[in-house]
């Protein structure tokens, strides 16, 4: 397919009709139901059970790329950098405003993670970092959602500040910087913070990462 998603991605309509790693899995059809900002298919696969039968099954997914997040941390202080912004998914499932408390995150467009945390990092937050550590890779909602997130950390200080964050209007973003205590962003865990990513960096960060080392 040709016509671009509103990210000005092409090609996604017929993804997954090559795939062969998985000799249970046979890809039978892909079907493009949407394509606007996003991208979703139908895909029809031939999957076989552990007890050896075959059934026809079919599964939707919505393809929105790749993305990369990223906690900033200052050992010092005992603080992280986190962003407050309004998500209407959650705010139309449950949530009392939208008004969500997560890590500085993006999509990757034709970036690869790096250079894309890096960006989003100082669009969202206006610290531009020095090092940036790898943490791990997840998929977020592997039963319906294609992403895939990589996960970062960085050190930050007044040092690496260069902006004042808070996204790009001309996207719609609207992002509130915060500064918290890290013993008081993880006692909020379960109550205003409730986005999977920023709960992962958060224990990550207080288990085995900068908070566990210093
Ligand atoms: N008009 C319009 N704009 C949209 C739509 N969906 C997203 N946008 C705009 O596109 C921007 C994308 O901003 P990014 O910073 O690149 O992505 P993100 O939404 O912050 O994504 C991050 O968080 C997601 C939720 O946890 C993650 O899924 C994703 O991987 C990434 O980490 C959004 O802020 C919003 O302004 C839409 O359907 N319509
Ligand atoms: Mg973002």
């Amino acid at each position: 397919m040709d016509v671009p998603d509103r990210r000005g991605r092409t090609g996604l309509d017929q993804a997954g009709r090559g795939l062969t790693g998985n000799p249970r899995v046979r890809v039978r059809d892909v079907r493009l139901l949407t394509s606007n900002w996003f991208v979703t298919r139908a895909t029809t696969i031939d999957f076989q059970h552990s007890d050896g039968h075959w059934s026809v099954e079919e599964r939707e997914t919505y393809d929105r790329g790749d993305g990369a997040c990223i906690l900033l941390y200052n050992t010092r202080k005992r603080t992280v950098v986190l962003s407050r912004q309004f998500r209407f998914p959650a705010y139309v499932n449950g949530h009392p405003n939208g008004n969500l408390i997560e890590v500085a995150a993006g999509l990757l467009d034709d970036d690869d993670p790096e250079s894309a945390i890096r960006r989003e990092a100082e669009e969202e937050t206006g610290h531009t970092l020095g090092p940036v550590e790898h943490v791990f890779d997840a998929f977020m909602s592997p039963g319906s959602v294609t992403e895939r997130l990589h996960f970062f950390a960085a050190p930050y200080d007044e040092g690496t500040r260069s902006g004042a964050g808070g996204g790009l209007g001309e996207e719609g973003e609207d992002i509130e910087v915060l500064e918290l205590g890290i013993d008081d962003a993880l006692a909020r865990i379960g109550s205003d913070i409730v986005d999977a990513k920023t709960i992962m960096l958060l224990q990550w960060a207080a288990l085995s990462g900068p908070f566990a080392r210093a």
